[in-house]
């Protein structure tokens, strides 16, 4: 391989499930409400199943709508810019990045130092390396992290809505990634722990897949196309 595409949060960055706990935050607030609205009992989120089926590793508005879907709940798309306080896609995406944003300032950014050794390996090995992210916070997170140096390429939420590119599981942000290191798809190995993610690393006919197992769901990640499931990637050091 002559590059390395790493998706950050869970699996540079402890912030997977900071993630996780803001989504189910949100949305067991939305449909509580939605619930007396109507009369009827609530099904919160459950985590970890709807966080990694429905929206772990997809731009936010994508995790809005997929995990809506699976309760039946179709809502206006709305406008990036919606207010937290409108019901509509992006209107509720907004209101779990009003909880995360929070959760980061206030819990600061932990790493994986076993990530974080694996990339600078890499690095001084002379391999090529981005971060992949569908997050818009994902500078933020390298910048509070204190990683951002270790990317020469930075491919996150941010860049895919300037650029128009559709989230994980299509290939288009680490192709993109890719591109801009100049490697070519099959000389490049991806490192992922979303479904979502690894499906993409295998749309994009990358050379080298590597699920990365933080939630038991070895199984579905290697169903998706991983070439590799590890618990960490200290796995993959030689000499640990
Ligand atoms: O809402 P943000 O910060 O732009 O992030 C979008 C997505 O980014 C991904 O990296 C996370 O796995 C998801 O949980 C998150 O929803």
């Amino acid at each position: 391989m002559d590059a390395c595409l790493f998706d950050l949060d869970g699996v540079i960055t402890r912030t997977g499930k900071v993630h996780a706990a803001a989504w189910k935050e949100m949305f067991d607030a939305y449909l509580r409400e939605r619930a007396a609205a109507r009369g009827e009992e609530p099904v919160p989120f459950h985590l970890p199943s709807d966080y990694t089926r429905y929206v772990d590793g997809k731009l936010r508005q994508d995790g809005v709508r997929g995990f809506l879907a699976s309760r039946g709940i179709e809502l206006p798309e709305g406008d990036p810019d919606d207010g937290p306080e409108l019901e509509t896609v992006h209107g509720l995406g907004n209101r779990k990045n009003v909880l995360v944003v929070d959760l980061i300032e206030h819990g600061g950014v932990e790493v994986y130092d076993t990530s974080v050794r694996l990339v600078e390996l890499v690095r001084d090995a002379g391999l090529r390396r981005a971060v992949v992210s569908a997050s818009k916070n994902c500078a933020a997170v390298l910048a509070s992290a204190g990683i951002d140096h270790l990317f020469e390429v930075r491919v996150d939420g941010v860049v895919a809505a300037e650029e128009g590119l559709p989230g994980k599981p299509a290939p288009d942000t680490f192709l993109a990634a890719a591109e801009r290191l100049g490697v070519p798809p099959e000389r490049c190995a991806v490192f992922e722990d979303a479904i979502s993610g690894v499906q993409a690393g295998r749309a994009g006919g990358f050379g080298w897949v590597v699920g990365v197992d933080r939630e038991g769901h070895r199984a579905e990640l290697s169903a998706a196309g991983a070439d590799l499931v590890v618990d960490d990637l200290v796995e993959l050091v030689e000499d640990r």
